[in-house]
Formats: structure tokens, sequence, C-alpha cells
């Protein structure tokens, strides 16, 4: 559907990178602006019995200004749309208003518009823009077959927050839970893949597969992570092993950092040998074909799909 729509859409000289990336990039007479837009909406993205007002303003900034930085760029600053049903307590903007804000703080961005209106779904619909200071954006589309693939952030632990939540385990495991409402994409690590000489970039939103399959399609290449890199941290494998108690683990940890979406972690492609800070791991390779698969196989799992039915998007709740 996305494909269809933006096929639409025609570009004008004014801009370098139109639809179809983490975000775009547009000149200015005295520059370029990286924009991007992503919604949140109450019962698919955050319910108010789960998460704070406080929570859902920290992820909706966070969600957005990953998508800054996977550019290889520099938030600069956020504008809000906030469509709110009659009956919000104005504490919750207010609460959700200074999530918001310290969000921003932390990615070194400000809040510098928005809107308000009334809807029956509350609705959180955010812009985010950022500097590229004079590099060039890091694409989907520039991962070649040799090039190393690394990942920064955090990997499956939001998803098994969610899955906590789910099986009503709103208690412990802060990691997974934290990690739910106030994910904490690894900014800075955006422009440092951009000077490292990243040949492409993402974050990852709907799981790692998934958004790995972005940067295959994108670049025209296949990748193959290597499972063994991917090490799930305790506090990963804790969460699993009470879900498992709890009679509800459907899946390992390792599933979990495959498949599980809203870390907002950052995936990036390099050159052969460059040698990656430490805060990078390095989980495959590009390689000639296309698709991603785990240690030589395709894999059953995928990530998130908002059209389609799975365990994890059902409407449970
Ligand atoms: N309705 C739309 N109209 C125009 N462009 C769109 C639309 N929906 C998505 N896009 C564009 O398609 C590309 C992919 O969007 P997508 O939302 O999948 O990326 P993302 O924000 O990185 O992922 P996520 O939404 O999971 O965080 C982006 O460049 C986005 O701007
Ligand atoms: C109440 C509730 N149910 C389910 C989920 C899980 N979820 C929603 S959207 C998404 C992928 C990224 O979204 P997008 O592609 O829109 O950026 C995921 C994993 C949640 N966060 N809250
Ligand atoms: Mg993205
Ligand atoms: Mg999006
Ligand atoms: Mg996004």
């Amino acid at each position: 559907m996305i494909a269809r729509v933006t096929a639409r859409f025609p570009a004008t000289e004014n801009v370098l990178l139109g639809p179809g990336d983490d975000a775009a990039v547009v000149r200015a007479a005295d520059g370029r602006v990286v924009a991007t837009t992503d919604l949140l909406v109450e019962g698919r993205h955050f319910r108010r019995d789960w998460s704070s007002a406080r929570d859902v303003g920290h992820k909706a900034a966070a969600q957005n200004l990953a998508d800054i930085a996977a550019m290889g760029a520099y938030p600069t600053a956020l504008l809000v749309g906030f469509a709110a049903p009659a009956d919000l307590p104005t504490a919750w903007a207010d609460e959700f208003s200074v999530g918001l804000r310290d969000e921003c703080a932390a990615a070194g961005a400000a809040v510098v518009g928005g809107d308000v209106v009334s809807s029956d779904t509350l609705t959180i619909a955010i812009t985010a823009l950022g500097d590229l200071r004079g590099a060039a954006p890091v694409r989907r589309d520039g991962a070649r077959p040799g090039d190393l693939v690394a990942v920064t952030g955090n990997l499956g632990l939001a998803a098994a927050g969610l899955a906590l939540l789910h099986a009503g385990q709103a208690e412990g495991h802060p990691d997974c839970l934290t990690a739910h409402r106030r994910p904490a994409p690894p900014y800075p690590a955006g422009p440092e893949a951009a000077r490292l000489g990243a040949t492409a970039m993402i974050d990852i939103s709907d799981g790692l597969l998934q958004d790995l399959g972005h940067i295959a399609a994108a670049s025209g290449v296949g990748i193959a992570v290597r499972s063994a890199d991917l090490h799930p941290p305790a506090g990963l494998v804790e969460a699993v092993e009470t879900l498992i108690r709890g009679g509800n683990a459907v899946r390992s940890p390792l599933d979990y950092m495959l498949a599980g979406g809203e870390d907002h972690a950052l995936a990036a492609t390099f050159p052969p040998r460059t040698s990656l800070p430490r805060q990078w791991t390095v989980i495959g390779t590009v390689v000639d074909g296309d698709g991603v698969t785990v240690d030589g196989a395709i894999p059953k799992l995928s990530g998130w799909d908002h059209f389609r039915r799975t365990p994890d998007n059902s409407d449970r709740s």
C-alpha cells in the first residue's frame, strides 16, 4: 500500500530524498532538513492502563527521533498533532507533554509546534526534523555484498515487555517493561554510523528481521544473520522465564531479538573490515541474493504487521 500511495507523489527540485526511507531530505534555500512522521494510536501502540501519559510522551518522541538518527542525522525539532477524546483529563496532556519534552531534550531537539483536535480515539501524530550537519544521508539502499551488518541498542526487550503486560505481569522485569513504555534509541549512534562510513541504516521498529529485510530489498542484496552473535540480555531471559512459568511463553529470547519491534535499535551495514566501536555488535554479512536468512535458513518469524492478525497484534485486550 505504501508503494502504491507514494508512487502518486511527484518530487520537486527541493526533494533531495522522497518517500521510502526512514525520513525524507528536503532542500531549503539555506540548507537541508530531514523530515519524518509516525503516528501513535491508543489501543494499537499504547494503552493508558499500561503506560503513563509521560511514558507515551517519551515513546511518541523516541519513535520519531529514531527515524532521524537512522538517516545519520541530528534531531532538531518535533511538531505534535494531538487528537484527543473530549473526556481526556487535562493532566494527561500535561504529563504527555513533559515526556515529549524530556525525550526531545535527551536527543538534543525541541518541540516547536503542533495542533489539537477532538477525536473518539486518542491519536498522536509527530513530525520530527533533523540536521545532517554536512554529511550524506545514510539510506536503506546502499548495502553491498561483503558489508558487515551491525546493530546497536536494545533488541527484543520492548516486545517482551508487551508480552508481560498482555500476560498480566506488570510487576518486576523493569528492563522489558521500561523498554516497551519508554524505548531508548541510541540517538548519537546514527551520526556516528554515518562518520564510520555506514552504507545503509534503519531503526528497528517492526522487528530486526523485517527491518533488515527493508535494507535488503532497497539495496538489492541478501542479508545473512548469525544467531550466535545475538546475545540475549539477562533481563530478556528472565522475562521469558516468567512468561513460561505463567504458561504464556511462545517465543525464545532469541526469537524476541529477531522479531520484536519497538526498541528502535539501529541496524547498519558497513564496508568490510570497518573497525566498529564497542557499542556496535556485528551480527551478520551482506550477501548476493535477496531476503534475510538466519544461520543460512529462511526464518519463520518476521515481525510486526499492522494489517495482519498475529498473536502479538490481535485485539486481545
Ligand atoms: N501514507 C503515506 N504517504 C506517503 N508516504 C508514506 C506513507 N506511509 C509511509 N510512507 C513512507 O514510506 C516509507 C516507509 O514508511 P514506514 O512507516 O514503514 O517507515 P518507518 O517509519 O521507518 O517504520 P515504522 O513506521 O515501523 O516506524 C517512509 O519513507 C514513509 O515516509
Ligand atoms: C497496546 C499495544 N499493542 C500492541 C503493540 C505492539 N506494536 C504496536 S505498533 C508496533 C510496531 C511499530 O509500529 P509502527 O510501524 O506504527 O511504527 C508494535 C510492535 C503496542 N505497542 N501496544
Ligand atoms: Mg524507521
Ligand atoms: Mg513510519
Ligand atoms: Mg518509524
